[in-house]
């Protein structure tokens, strides 16, 4: 029967020496696997202790690196046993990301306007005090 992962013992596995990967909720021991990979070691070092499935299919992973998957799993990961929010790679629920877009976006208008007033007011300045 397949194990039960949880975040703590997923978090234990994050070295070259043992490493676990999750991708859809399951656990994948890649330890072995790691020097083989074609996409090189780092960027799965990378997705150590958390949430990978992101990175993995942004990759676009064809269905032969799939295939590779069934002899690695170890078990199912324990979404009880901590904060699935506070991973990374995982979807935002809906309508939060374009909250966080529009205030990025309202910031970074911020950045714009604040050096432009400033040589805004610095013209003015000169404009006034030359006239005095
Ligand atoms: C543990 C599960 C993984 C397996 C079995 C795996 C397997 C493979 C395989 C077989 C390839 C060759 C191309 C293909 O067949 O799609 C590949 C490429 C690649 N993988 Fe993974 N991979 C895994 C996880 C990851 C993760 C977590 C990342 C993180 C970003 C990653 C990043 C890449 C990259 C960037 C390439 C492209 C390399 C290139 O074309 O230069 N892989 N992977």
């Amino acid at each position: 029967m397949a194990k039960v992962v949880t975040l703590e013992e997923l978090k234990k596995h994050t070295s070259k020496d043992s490493l676990y990967v999750l991708l859809h909720e399951k656990v994948y021991d890649v330890t072995k696997f790691i020097d083989e990979h074609p996409g090189g070691d780092e960027v799965i070092l990378a997705e150590a202790g958390t949430d990978a499935t992101e990175a993995f299919e942004d990759v676009g992973h064809s269905d032969e690196a799939r295939a590779l998957l069934p002899d690695m799993l170890i078990g199912t990961f324990d979404k009880s046993s901590g904060d699935i929010k506070m991973y990374k790679g995982l979807k935002q629920p809906a309508g939060t990301s374009t909250t966080v877009h529009a205030a990025v976006e309202q910031g970074s208008n911020m950045m714009y306007f604040a050096p432009l007033a400033l040589l805004g007011a610095y013209f003015a300045w000169r404009y006034y005090s030359g006239s005095a």
